[in-house]
């Protein structure tokens, strides 16, 4: 299994082009279920789970094509073509590996009919039950059962047809499939409590690019109006805005300056609020910002909540930079119940940090020192790859192909600003 070698300390200074964001790619790519004809998905990023999710789509009888881009440019350009629905069934195998394959659920309801897709179970930052995905499909007509682990959904005839759907808890991909069903639903959908995030606005505009009818983009009511049919598109999916929130926090943690190229403000105001807070300077740059440290990194108090608050996304990366705080810093973590995993690995690396239930308390200590540590999620392993960074000695991080979820090129733009940082292959 490859591993990650980083020999901290070094300031980075530099442009960093940030890729598209993999949670809309994931959004977007089963978008293509819900017509005949070509969707066409530009800014594409070089993930595992973008080619999973291609996988997935291929099983369920869309042709997926790449146009010929070059290994050193970013952005793939993919066009997705469902003519037929081969299959309904997204197996477990599959599921299992990429949580976000739950999201053909809606599309395949609303395009086939039916489907059956595997429980997702939970992973390693908590349960991630599904049950907000079902109820709000059942409020458009489907009948749901649970059997062998498998969800199996059926549309009565006739079709989806438009209801209410009042989410309890805000849900980012609940709300995704919400929105992929009633597109084609017939009569009016409206979607209340709906998760803000921008990349339900990316799906939304694609899928309005394809002929649907949704208003109330960006708030948190959805008004659908049921099309009968949707027609091909081309759509660029947006900027990464938790891949730029990770790049910004490396430039704080390293004491250094970057360019985050592409990189969209908007998307990113509650990151940036927090930067600004712990002393890092945020400014608007032609075509993207620039981060540059303080002096010093100062504490913060900072809770994860949905869409427009603080992400949770970028709370173990955060949770590095204010290791090395001047202070103690105090974090909540209200999404997710397990999203600590990073904690013990940044205490072999020095990190003073004490875990009580959902909050952490950081004391911020002037060094960390290199360690060999285990990436357990996504974001995480950035948190590890972080530290690593600013960290003096060597640092080995292992498990990486979490990763590559999640992060396009990794080393390669670190390197391009700066840092001494090396995949390697452990046989
Ligand atoms: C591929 C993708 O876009 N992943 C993102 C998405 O995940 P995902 O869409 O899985 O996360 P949700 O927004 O659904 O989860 C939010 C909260 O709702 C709960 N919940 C969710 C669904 C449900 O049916 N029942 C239920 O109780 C979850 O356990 C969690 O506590 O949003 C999360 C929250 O911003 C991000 O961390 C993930 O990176
Ligand atoms: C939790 C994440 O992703 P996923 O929902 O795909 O597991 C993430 O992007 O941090």
């Amino acid at each position: 299994m490859d591993k990650i070698i980083i020999k901290g300390g070094r300031r980075l200074e530099g442009r960093i082009q940030i890729s598209g964001a993999k949670n809309a790619a994931l959004t977007l790519l089963p978008c293509a279920l819900l017509t005949d004809e070509p969707l066409t998905l530009r800014n594409l990023p070089r993930l595992a789970d973008v080619d999973g999710f291609g996988h997935l789509m291929n099983q369920l009888g869309a042709s997926t094509m790449i146009e010929g881009s070059k290994r050193d440019e970013f952005g793939r350009v993919m066009t997705l073509r469902a003519s037929n629905i081969a299959s309904t069934v997204a197996p477990y195998d599959i599921v299992r590996k990429m949580r976000a394959s739950i999201l053909v659920l809606g599309p395949l309801m609303a395009r086939a009919g039916e489907a059956t897709v595997s429980l997702p179970g939970g992973c390693a930052i908590g349960n991630r039950p599904i049950d907000l995905h079902l109820k709000a499909l059942e409020a458009l007509g489907a009948e749901i059962e649970l059997a062998a682990g498998y969800v199996k959904a059926k549309v009565p005839s006739g079709g989806l047809r438009g209801g209410h759907v009042r989410f309890p808890v805000v849900s980012v991909g609940a709300t995704e499939n919400a929105l992929m069903a009633a597109v084609l639903a017939k009569g009016t959908t409206v979607i209340e409590n709906a998760a803000r995030e921008p990349e339900i606005t990316d799906l939304a505009m694609c899928l309005i690019a394809m002929g649907a009818k949704i208003s109330g983009l960006r708030t948190d009511t959805l008004t659908v109006e049921g099309v009968d049919r949707l027609h091909g598109a081309t759509y660029a999916v947006m900027p990464d805005r938790i891949e730029a929130g990770s790049y910004a926090c490396a430039a704080a943690i390293t004491g250094g300056s970057i360019e985050l190229v592409g990189a969209r403000k908007e998307t990113m105001t509650a990151i940036l609020d927090a930067l600004i807070e712990a002393g890092v300077t945020v400014e608007d740059v032609k075509g993207g910002i620039r981060v540059t440290a303080g002096a010093d990194i100062k504490p913060l108090t900072l809770s994860t909540a949905p869409f427009p608050a603080f992400p949770t996304d970028m709370q173990a990366q955060f949770m590095s930079m204010l290791a090395l705080a001047n202070g103690t810093s105090l974090l909540t973590e209200t999404i997710f119940e397990n999203r600590y995993m990073h904690v013990p690995e940044l205490s072999r690396m020095g990190a003073d940090i004490d875990v009580r239930g959902r909050a952490a308390v950081v004391r911020g200590v002037p060094k960390l020192h290199g360690a060999e540590v285990m990436a357990t999620d996504l974001r995480a392993s950035m948190s590890l790859i972080l530290a690593g960074l600013a960290a003096e000695g060597e640092t080995i991080v292992s498990r990486i192909y979490h990763l590559d979820r999640g992060y396009e090129r990794l080393e390669e733009k670190l390197q391009a600003v700066g840092a001494d940082i090396e995949r390697v292959s452990a046989g």
